[in-house]
């Protein structure tokens, strides 16, 4: 049987640059983890593709998978809702492959009681006001989402303890080059208990 892939979790503040690192660090060769594309009750921004950044629903529909438990967390942020699709997940660790999830605080808590052996990781702004920067040029957000996502963002950072690693998004490149060295070193760290070494010994 193979060895259950890693479950990655990156998660902090909205604006942070969650997506844009998690973009720079699929585009990169040396990294293989499959993205769990979110479905989300929120509408389309300009550019965005059902079933490629999110999986768009109603909220009818989105009711209606967490009745069927189709969803491994879910949360509403902000007035809409987003959650994970379960089997996608369950389905990619069992084949060994590592599972990137990107998702807000309130989700991120929820995966760590069920997945406590994951990897949880809050990226961080240098600043509050650089936040409220970034999500000011995204330029995608009326002026009451913003102030809504800053007020949820000063309380998402407050929990920041309660991840492995904390990382700062000074630049996208620093974050990325963070990130993949976290992931490397968990990997290294499970080899200690993994059965493929169990197994050497015994066949020796
Ligand atoms: N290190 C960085 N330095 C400067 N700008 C950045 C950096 N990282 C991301 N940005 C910019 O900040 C804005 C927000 O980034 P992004 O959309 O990736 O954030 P996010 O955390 O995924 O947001 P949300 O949670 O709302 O989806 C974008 O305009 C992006 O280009
Ligand atoms: N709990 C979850 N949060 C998610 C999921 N997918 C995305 N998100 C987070 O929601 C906010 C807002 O996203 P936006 O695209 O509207 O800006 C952001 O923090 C996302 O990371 C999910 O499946 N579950």
């Amino acid at each position: 049987m193979k060895e259950r892939g890693l479950l990655i979790v990156l998660s902090g503040p909205s604006g942070v640059g969650k997506g844009t690192v998690r973009k720079e660090i699929f585009s990169q060769t040396d990294t293989k983890f499959e993205y769990s594309i979110s479905v989300t009750t929120r509408k389309p921004r300009e550019g965005e593709v059902d079933g490629i950044d999110y999986f768009f629903r109603t909220r009818e529909e989105f009711e209606e998978m967490i009745e069927n438990k189709k969803l491994l967390e879910w949360a509403e942020f902000v007035g809409n809702y987003y959650g994970t699709p379960v089997d996608y997940v369950e389905k990619t660790l069992s084949e060994g492959k590592d599972v990137f999830l990107e998702i807000e605080v309130q989700g991120a808590i929820q995966v760590r009681e069920i997945f406590p052996e994951g990897l949880f990781i809050f990226l961080a702004p240098p600043s509050l006001g650089e936040l409220k920067n970034r999500i000011v040029t995204r330029g995608t957000e009326t002026d009451d989402v913003i102030a809504n996502r800053m007020k949820a963002a000063k309380a998402e950072i407050e929990l920041m303890d309660a991840y492995d690693y904390v990382v700062e998004n000074d630049t996208v490149l620093h974050a990325c080059e963070r990130i993949k060295s976290i992931v490397t070193a968990e990997h290294c760290r499970r080899e200690r208990v993994s059965p493929r070494y169990k197994k050497m010994l015994e066949v020796e």
